[in-house]
């Protein structure tokens, strides 16, 4: 079953709502962003995750050992990393990590090779933030790389409207959404159970 990741969220409200709407993953954003959380907003937010859902720290060229930090008073479950980390970077951290490539072109994919990580997770390119811009890249270029059994996670420009074609279309492992399930730049109840319901029936 394609697996969701709702991103950015800062209520106990919107977390609650993915949650019984059958979220896999959940997102805290760690980096510069108007999502941006403080580590203690997200540890009292972390606390009202079920445990099946997975905890995902979002972060852009952070230092390691501050990473680590937040990981273990958070008790995230996976790092994302959408700078310019390097593979190396990415080989030395003790935990789960999902990468995040901004694609333009076919060379930004052939990058995916050189990372050994637990989820590749495909964006449009930066816009005012490293992430969570609201638009979409080609999904052409996904659709046809070779991904050798990488696991993909699809963002960028995510709605509930197009989320199921996009699964159909490019068949990742999961999506991924922050602006798409946003109304006046909050989350939206309404929006984020939609997502999850499109999702999940549009896969293949
Ligand atoms: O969401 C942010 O504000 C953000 C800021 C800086 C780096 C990454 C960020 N988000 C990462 C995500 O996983 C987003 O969900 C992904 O980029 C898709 O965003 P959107 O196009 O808004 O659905």
């Amino acid at each position: 079953m394609v697996q969701v990741k709702i991103c950015g969220l800062m209520n106990k409200e919107a977390i609650q709502t993915a949650a019984d709407a059958g979220t896999d993953f959940i997102g805290f954003v760690f980096a510069k962003s108007k999502r941006e959380v403080t580590v203690e907003q997200a540890k009292e937010l972390a606390s009202y995750v079920p445990s099946h859902v997975k905890k995902v720290g979002v972060f852009v060229n952070e230092e390691r050992a501050v990473i680590e930090e937040i990981v273990q008073t958070v008790g995230l479950d996976y790092v994302q990393l959408h700078g310019d980390e390097t593979p190396e970077f990415v080989n030395q951290l003790p935990f789960p990590v999902i990468k995040a490539f901004q694609v333009r072109s076919e060379k930004d994919l052939e990058q995916l090779e050189s990372y050994h990580c637990d989820y590749y997770l495909l964006d449009s390119p930066a816009g005012k933030y490293r992430g969570g811009n609201g638009e979409a890249f080609d999904w052409n270029l996904a659709k046809t790389f070779n991904f050798l059994n990488k696991k993909v996670l699809l963002a960028g420009g995510l709605t509930p409207e197009n989320v199921a074609q996009a699964v159909q279309e490019v068949v990742p492992a999961g999506v991924d959404v922050s602006s798409g399930v946003e109304t006046d730049g909050e989350k939206d109840i309404e929006k984020i159970k939609q997502f999850i319901l499109a999702a999940k029936k549009g896969e293949n």
